[in-house]
Formats: C-alpha cells, sequence, structure tokens
C-alpha cells in the first residue's frame, strides 16, 4: 500500500514550528454535567503533536463527552481548549474542522446510500475547491476540480485499503471496513489532530492488528492521533501516553506501563475489565 501522491496528511506549518515544548492540545478545567449527571469534572490534560495520546475509562467515564467539546458537538460549562496556540470556540464543530480536527464517531456516521468514494468526497469538499454552481455549468475549471477531488479520494481509499470498494454503498459495506472509510472521510479533511472514538469497536482480533498498523503509518506521515477505545492490549500497545477516566475525573495519566501498574486504574478499569464488565 502506498502513501497518497498528492496529499498525505501533514501537520500545520503552524503546528511543525511550534516548540516540541508547547502542546499540541491544552485542555484546561473541562466541566460539563449533563442534568444531574457530572459528565466531566475539572477535566485537563496536553496533547504533544506527533504522539498517539490513548484516553480511556469505564464506560460513562465522560470520553465522549470531551470528544464533543473537542470537536465542536457539545458545550463544556467551565474551562477551555487551547489547540495549535489558539483558543477553540465552543458549540462550532466547522471551526474546529477548520483548525484542524477531524473526528470519527463511536456510532458510525457514514451516508449509508451514498457510494464509499462519495462519502470521502464529503469528507474533503473543504480542500478540493470547485462550486456546485461551476458543475452544474459545466465550466471546464469545475469538471478538472471533480477529476482531481475523485482521485484524491480513491487515493485515501488506498490509502486505509478499502479502495476496492469505491463504488459500493457505504452501508453494505463489512463493519470493521465501514470503520476504516470513517478513518478515510476524516482523513481527506487533512487534520492536525484526527480523534478516533472507539475505532476498534466490532472488530475482531485480525481486524484490529490491521487497525493499529494503519494508526501508526498515520502517526509517521505526520498526524497527531487521540484514541479513544475499549479494545485494552490495543490501547496499551500503540499510545504513547494514556489519560484514564473515572466518573468525570483524570484518575491517571502516563506511558502504558506506568498507567497499567497504577492502582487506581487497575480499581477503576482494567480490574472491572478483567471482570468482565
Ligand atoms: N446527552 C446526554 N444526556 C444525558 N446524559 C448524558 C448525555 N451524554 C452523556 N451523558 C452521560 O454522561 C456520562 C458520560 O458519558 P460519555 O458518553 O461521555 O462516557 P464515555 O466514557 O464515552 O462512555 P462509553 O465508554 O460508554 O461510551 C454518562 O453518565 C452518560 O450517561
Amino acid at each position: 500500500m502506498s502513501a497518497p501522491r498528492t496529499s498525505p496528511p501533514s501537520p500545520s506549518p503552524c503546528a511543525a514550528t511550534a516548540a516540541a515544548r508547547v502542546p499540541l492540545l491544552q485542555a484546561r478545567e473541562l466541566c460539563k454535567r449533563h442534568g444531574g449527571i457530572v459528565a466531566l469534572d475539572t477535566f485537563s490534560v496536553d496533547i504533544h503533536e506527533g504522539e498517539i495520546f490513548g484516553l480511556i475509562g469505564p464506560n460513562g467515564a465522560g470520553k465522549s463527552t470531551f470528544f464533543d467539546i473537542l470537536t465542536g458537538f457539545c458545550a463544556a460549562d467551565s474551562g477551555g481548549i487551547v489547540f495549535d496556540r489558539v483558543v477553540l470556540p465552543t458549540l462550532q464543530a466547522h471551526r474546529s474542522a477548520a483548525r484542524g480536527i477531524a473526528r470519527t464517531f463511536q456510532n458510525i456516521r457514514l451516508f449509508g446510500e451514498l457510494s464509499v468514494l462519495e462519502n470521502v468526497l464529503i469528507g474533503g469538499h473543504r480542500h478540493d475547491g470547485g462550486s456546485v454552481l461551476g458543475t452544474l455549468l459545466g465550466l471546464g475549471g469545475a469538471r478538472e476540480n471533480e477529476r482531481l477531488a475523485h482521485e484524491r479520494a480513491l487515493e485515501w481509499l488506498r490509502y486505509v485499503g478499502i479502495e476496492h470498494y469505491a463504488e459500493r454503498p457505504a452501508a453494505t459495506l463489512p463493519y470493521g471496513d465501514q470503520r476504516r472509510l470513517e478513518i478515510a472521510r476524516a482523513l481527506a479533511a487533512r487534520p492536525v489532530l484526527l480523534a478516533l472514538d472507539e475505532p476498534a469497536a466490532g472488530m475482531n482480533a485480525t481486524e484490529s492488528a490491521a487497525l493499529g498498523k494503519l494508526l501508526r503509518r498515520i502517526r509517521a506521515d505526520g498526524v497527531t492521533v487521540l484514541l479513544v477505545d475499549h479494545d485494552v492490549p490495543l490501547v496499551m500497545d500503540l499510545c504513547d501516553r494514556i489519560a484514564v477516566l473515572d466518573a468525570g475525573r483524570k484518575i491517571a495519566e502516563g506511558t502504558p506501563a506506568a498507567v497499567q501498574r497504577n492502582p487506581a486504574v487497575i480499581d477503576a478499569y482494567l480490574g472491572s475489565a478483567e471482570n468482565g464488565h
């Protein structure tokens, strides 16, 4: 599988020149309640450029809530996020995307009746230019833009290994490949940070190992990865650092080895996983 010719993921010039000491993402004291439930309680975390950062925790720990705040789908009650040295506006998904944050969803959100290729075209539209009017009028420039956009979309499908499905309706793909398609669609937006919400959910061990390989490649191509998953072996194997949430609070942060040894983590998460909860 060769890398996309035209547009492998790459960090923004600003991120690239940022001193290694300045985190790419700084979340500070985030709090969020849903009615009476505290979903996030003064959660702070730094994510550095070029790392695969894992966020784990038992069900209901607040992981998706953090994702939703980060990507503008939900507003924090207090606290804030600085990304690439700029304060992220709240509740503005398009602004987060424009700043270079792309995400996938815990519950896959594809356009099931559209083709696999069309789903990626939608992800890349911000970069691929052209106008709907131009296309309708059959203008030469618009046609050329469209052809290039198709080529790039196909390259992203190749990158994640599902180009053979390009013309199929997205909903007809095996589950694991739908998750790959979500990643291709997110990558087509050329993110600085790729946030993956349970990408290994529903995958068998072989698919999960292949996903790990893909995520390493994405990092090697310059994209920082935030990974939330319940597949503990995958997270431990892949991540440079991990934060552990429990009932909205961060109970540990560090390397996989340090986190695995942490008694609070064993109690709150790994212990419960071993007990089958
Ligand atoms: N829209 C909502 N309305 C009410 N409660 C919510 C809402 N979204 C999340 N919650 C609650 O907030 C808490 C945190 O949920 P969240 O989905 O962030 O956890 P999570 O760590 O992603 O869990 P899981 O691993 O099960 O996906 C949970 O108690 C959940 O029930």
